[in-house]
C-alpha cells in the first residue's frame, strides 16, 4: 500500500501569552491516504487554522511528527520545507488572496510559473481548469470584476494548478452564502476528486464535511 500524503503523530502546539498558556493542540495523530478527502471539524477555536498551518509547513513551534509523502519534515530547515511544500501542497483560503492586478488566467499561472513550467503550458493548465469549473468565460477578468463564488472558484484553480498530492482548504467557502457555497464546494470536490488529490478541508458547516470521504473532529485538542 502507497504512503500516506500526510501522517502526524503527537502534534502539539501551544500559545503563550503573559503567564497564560493555550495548550491548542495535545496531541494529534492523523493519517490522510492519497485521494482521500477529509472534513476537519471542530468549533471556533478548537485548532482547525492552526491544524491546517502545521501540515502546510507554513509555521514552527509544533512539536511531534509532521510527514508529508513519507518524508519527516519536522526537523528539516526551511528550503527543505518549501521544496517538500511546494512539491506536494495546495492552498485554498476563506478569503482568496488572488493577486489583484493580474486576470483569473494569470493568477492560476503565476504559480506553475515560479515552479519552472513554460508560459504556454502553465496557460493550458490555467484553462483547462478554470473551463472544467465554469469560468471559460471569465479567463481575463480580474478579481475585482468576478463575483465572489467566482473569485474562490479562481482560488480553487490556483491550488490545484501544480497537480498537488494535498490540498489544504480552510472555510473554503466560508464567505459565501448557502447557496453559492453549496456550488462552489461540490465543484471544488469534483476537481479535486478528478485530479485524483487528497484534500483536508477545515469547516464549521456538518453539512459540508458530510459530502466528504471521512469526517474528523478537533475536540479538546485532540481528534474524535
Ligand atoms: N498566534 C497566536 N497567538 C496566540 N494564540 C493563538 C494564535 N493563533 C491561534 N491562537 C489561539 O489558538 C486557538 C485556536 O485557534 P485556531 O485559529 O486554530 O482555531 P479555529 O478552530 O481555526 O477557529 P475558527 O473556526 O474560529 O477559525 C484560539 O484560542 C486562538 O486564540
Amino acid at each position: 500500500m502507497s504512503n500516506p500524503v500526510v501522517s502526524l503523530r503527537g502534534l502539539k502546539r501551544s500559545f503563550h501569552q503573559g503567564d497564560v498558556t493555550i495548550e491548542v493542540l495535545r496531541g494529534v495523530d492523523l493519517d490522510i491516504m492519497p485521494g482521500e478527502i477529509v472534513a476537519l471539524l471542530g468549533p471556533s477555536g478548537s485548532g482547525k487554522s492552526t491544524l491546517l498551518q502545521a501540515v502546510g509547513l507554513l509555521e514552527g513551534g509544533f512539536t511531534g511528527s509532521i510527514a508529508i509523502a513519507g518524508e519527516e519534515a519536522s526537523k528539516m530547515v526551511s528550503d527543505e520545507r518549501t521544496r517538500l511544500r511546494r512539491e506536494n501542497l495546495g492552498f485554498v483560503y476563506q478569503f482568496h488572496h488572488l493577486l489583484p492586478d493580474f486576470n483569473a488566467r494569470e493568477n492560476v499561472v503565476m504559480p506553475q510559473m515560479v515552479a519552472g513550467v513554460s508560459r504556454q503550458q502553465a496557460d493550458v493548465r490555467a484553462d483547462e481548469l478554470l473551463t472544467s469549473l465554469g469560468l471559460g468565460h471569465r479567463l481575463d477578468h480580474r478579481p475585482s470584476q468576478l463575483s465572489g463564488g467566482e473569485q474562490q472558484r479562481v482560488a480553487v484553480a490556483r491550488a490545484l494548478a501544480n497537480r498537488p498530492n494535498l490540498v489544504l482548504a480552510d472555510e473554503p467557502t466560508g464567505n459565501l452564502d448557502e447557496h453559492t457555497s453549496d456550488r462552489v464546494l461540490a465543484q471544488f470536490l469534483d476537481l479535486v476528486r478528478g485530479e485524483g488529490s487528497a484534500a483536508l478541508v477545515a469547516t464549521h458547516n456538518e453539512r459540508l464535511a458530510a459530502k466528504m470521504d471521512r469526517v474528523v473532529r478537533l475536540h479538546d485538542g485532540r481528534l474524535d
